[in-house]
């Protein structure tokens, strides 16, 4: 197909290069660095996830994703450590209610280190996701992060190009993309049942300078053959148009008429390029598909996992249960230290990944198992017989782990070590803690000796944000 993308479409806002070149991002960051140097001079204190009154767009966005973007490194880490802080001193009334008494003399349950800082502070994001929607200026063609919500039906679209966080690669595509979807006939889809196509985009980068974007688009009625137009003509902007600029590694495109669609539930289709991006972590190489989990912070995550086994104490007979392993990053940096890893993931695209990174790796002492880990690791347990010490490395998603997952760990006598890795340690994860340290219940099912909160450590994998990444320790 060798067609001129901007001949083909009948285009309503035709957006020249020259255009698309002034609105790259270097030009907004610019700007908007002197604007923030000017607010820091004025040295006004953050006000988190806040809109000020008569702040720009760009500020509003930038408080509501990255509420810490004005404070010095530094000072963003302390106020991480006071917030985990008061995640234990919650975790240690919860458990006192449980007649628990882990209090050390400062409320807490166990000790609590400093916030280990992220070796890149900004652009360090390997994913980004921008949402399709009414920008300020009430196009409804913007690429961008959401101000306001749903429910309160506030939502504004703002364009990304002076956050923090973002590289600039990402950037560059969602602006591409915003020039695509604009010079387009169809609608983009604001509100599923009021119609429109174009939805959201996933950037993905890796060190290797590697680039998959993924285009969700809301078919609605159209046929196959009007389908088939809009996937070529998507193809031939990123390929031969004005989007080559990006020089994708992999472009994919989802067909949804949900929020969010597994690949099973409708397949990622690959429209150019590549299957897979490739990202070096601890000196392995890891395959990526679409839909696997990759920690956001690519140089963070090495300090995560290097730490993660200091923490692990494994000896040379350890067998180690990587739970909710994703591409097994975790258990495949690890598995030097230990006699087998045993991962399981429930993403199949994910655990083919894992596997076949472990191949290529030339690790051998991995299995990975894909499936419910509610579903797996219970029958996995319950014939387990080995002699070997067991360890595990936990890392669910927000909704924590089933209920199953750790009454099998309670019950599993072996396992005396357990790393648990979470983004939100106040949501879901805190039920998980508890649920892992209260006494035995046989109401529950919940026979083994409880475990105890021997440290936790806090990992800054997203600067700027509030978020941490919290690692607790528990052993018995
Ligand atoms: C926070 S990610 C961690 C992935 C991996 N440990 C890493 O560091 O890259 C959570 C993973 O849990 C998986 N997951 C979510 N629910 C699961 C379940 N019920 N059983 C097994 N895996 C699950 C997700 O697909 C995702 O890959």
């Amino acid at each position: 197909m060798a067609l001129s993308w901007a001949l083909r479409l009948p285009c309503r806002h035709l957006c020249p290069l020259s255009a698309l070149l002034s609105s790259l991002p270097g030009r907004d960051h610019s700007l908007l660095t002197e604007k923030r140097a000017a607010k820091q001079k004025e040295k006004k204190k953050p006000r988190k996830g806040c809109s000020l009154p008569g702040s720009s767009w760009e500020e509003r966005l930038a408080n509501a994703v990255t509420p810490l973007w004005r404070l010095p490194y530094q000072e963003q880490l302390q106020v991480k450590y006071e917030s985990q802080r008061k995640i234990l001193q919650t975790l240690a009334s919860r458990l006192k209610e449980l007649g628990i008494d882990v209090q050390q003399p400062d409320g807490l349950c166990c000790p609590l280190q400093p916030v280990v800082p992220s070796p890149v502070i900004t652009g360090y994001r390997n994913k980004s996701t921008f949402s399709v929607n009414r920008g300020p200026d009430g196009n409804p063609k913007t690429v961008g992060l959401y101000v306001g919500t749903g429910r309160a039906r506030n939502i504004v679209c703002v364009k990304a190009n002076h956050m923090e966080n973002i590289p600039s690669k990402h950037k560059q595509v969602a602006q591409c993309y915003e020039d695509f979807i604009r010079c387009s006939p169809l609608d983009s889809c604001l509100l599923f049942h009021e119609g429109g196509h174009w939805r959201e985009l996933v950037v993905r980068t890796t060190s290797r300078g590697h680039t998959m974007a993924i285009v969700t688009f809301h078919p609605q009625d159209l046929g196959q053959e009007a389908l088939a137009m809009q996937k070529a003509l998507l193809k031939e902007f990123f390929t031969c148009g004005p989007g080559r600029v990006c020089a994708l590694t992999s472009l994919y495109f989802q067909e949804s008429t949900m929020t969010r669609c597994s690949h099973e539930q409708s397949p990622f289709q690959l429209l150019h390029g590549e299957p897979h991006i490739f990202e070096e972590v601890l000196g392995l190489k890891f395959r990526i598909s679409p839909d696997a989990f990759f920690q956001v912070n690519t140089d963070g995550a090495e300090v995560l996992y290097q730490a993660v086994g200091e923490l692990i104490q494994a000896g040379g007979d350890t067998v180690l249960l990587d739970i909710c392993c994703g591409t097994g990053t975790i258990g495949l940096s690890l598995a030097h230290q230990v006699s087998k890893v045993i991962g399981i993931e429930v993403v199949a695209k994910a655990i083919e990944d894992a596997r076949w990174n472990a191949a290529f790796n030339g690790i051998s002492n991995c299995e990975f198992h894909g499936g419910r880990a509610e579903a797996v690791l219970p029958q996995l347990l319950s014939s387990w017989e080995s002699p070997q010490p067991l360890v595990a490395v936990v890392n669910p998603s927000r909704a924590g782990l089933h209920y199953r997952v750790v009454r099998a760990i309670r019950n599993c006598k072996s396992i005396r070590r357990l790393l648990y890795i979470s983004c939100k340690p106040e949501g879901e994860a805190m039920r998980n803690f508890l649920e892992l340290c209260c006494p035995p219940d046989p109401r529950k099912k919940l026979a083994g000796e409880p475990f105890t909160p021997t440290l936790v450590i806090p990992f800054d994998m997203f600067p700027h944000t509030v978020h941490c990444e919290l690692v607790l320790l528990f052993t018995r």
